[in-house]
């Protein structure tokens, strides 16, 4: 199967899936607002901005005329940060049918708002919205390394429809109704992705790591559970996958950013050094503001530490010792099963 489809975003995730779908057959446009992509897309077949090193399909088309891009497309894949998708929307919006399915490729939730993206695109009147997250650095998906991702939709059909146009023999597809789980999962492990970074630019070791990150997967299961997610979403790619993958590559920007903050740079000063988006920064905030905006009582430590670091200039070797430092308790306090202690 295959389709006519717009990408909204020619950065490096926009650029990596549409060239992908190109790959698949499908007649595929690429809105980049940058007119200096448009062309370097068009004429050379290469985004100099953000993957100079890769040739891209040749029958992938750039353009940054939006209405052109939009017209008598079946599926919108957009691929802007968080930050920019209301204004995308607000662009775009007026111009797409409202049956046409929308694929939310963004990890982050809205500061304000407290909303993912799947659910400020559904705010525009758009049904039909597809998650698609997952384990994916951009860079290996363009090298064609062996890449697995779900596609998460309320309507199985949706779902399905998406894995056809994606599936690969380098890019697997599964897909999974927990549209909030497998969404919140992408974006909550950004955060734990910088808390990584701190430990490594604090050269701390291996240990720190998995205790970090099996840690991180129990605050993300208060998170996903009180938001009436399910828990066991976070087994999969968009919750462990992800975790384990921005948590050790250094693809991930905002484990990157994460070793510069470790090493004793300012929240701009890293941000300046990796240059592409870094949304855990902007999550951590929004779920620091959350949490604290109601005396909510969930547990999130390592989130809690990672915007007191960011935000607050709290000194992260400090974080950690208070994290370590913390009350003692069971492993498994949620499920603690006395009986086993034989008492
Ligand atoms: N990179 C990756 O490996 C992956 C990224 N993601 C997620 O995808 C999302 C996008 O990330 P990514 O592509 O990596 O980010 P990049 O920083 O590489 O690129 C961002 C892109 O968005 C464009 N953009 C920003 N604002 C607007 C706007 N208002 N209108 C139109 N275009 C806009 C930028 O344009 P310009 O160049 O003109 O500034 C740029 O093309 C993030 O949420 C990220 O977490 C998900 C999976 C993998
Ligand atoms: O989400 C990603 C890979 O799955 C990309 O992570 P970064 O935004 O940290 O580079």
């Amino acid at each position: 199967m295959t389709a006519k489809i717009a990408v909204i975003g020619a950065g490096s995730w926009g650029t990596a899936l549409a060239n992908l779908l190109a790959e698949n057959g499908n007649q595929v446009k690429i809105y980049a607002r940058d007119a200096e992509v448009v062309d370097s897309i068009n004429e050379e077949n290469y985004n100099f901005k953000y993957f100079s090193g890769y040739k891209l399909n040749k029958n992938l088309k750039a353009s940054n005329d939006l209405e052109a891009c939009l017209e008598n497309v079946e599926v919108i894949v957009i691929s802007v940060p968080t930050s920019a998708l209301k204004t995308v929307l607000n662009d775009a919006g007026a111009l797409i049918d409202q049956d046409t399915i929308i694929v939310s490729t963004a990890k982050g939730i809205d500061e304000k708002s407290f909303k993912t993206n799947s659910e400020m695109i559904k705010e525009f009147g758009f049904q039909n919205v597809v998650v698609l997250s997952g384990p994916t650095h951009a860079e290996e998906v363009m090298e064609k390394l062996p890449t697995a991702i779900v596609s998460a939709a309320e309507s199985k059909e949706n779902a399905e429809k998406v894995q056809d146009l994606f599936m690969s023999k380098y890019f697997r597809v599964y897909t999974n109704p927990d549209v909030k789980g497998v969404e919140l999962g992408g974006a909550l492990k950004n955060v734990i992705a910088v808390a990584s970074g701190i430990c490594d630019g604090l050269n701390y070791g291996d240990n720190t790591r998995a205790a970090l990150i099996t840690r991180a997967l129990n605050e993300m299961s208060h998170f996903i559970n009180y938001h009436g997610a399910k828990t066991m979403t976070l087994s999969g790619l968009s919750g462990m996958g992800d975790l384990v993958v921005t948590c050790t590559s250094m693809h991930s920007r905002n484990r990157r950013f994460g070793i510069e903050i470790g090493k004793g740079k300012t929240l701009v000063e890293a941000k300046n050094k990796v240059k592409q988006v870094v949304e855990g920064v902007k999550t951590a905030k929004a779920i620091y503001k959350w949490l604290n905006s109601k005396n909510r009582e969930l547990e999130m430590p390592i989130t809690k530490e990672v915007y007191q670091v960011l935000f607050e200039d709290k000194d992260p070797e400090q974080a950690v010792e208070e994290l370590m430092l913390r009350s003692k308790k069971h492993e498994m306090e949620s499920v603690v099963d006395n009986s086993l202690w034989n008492i």
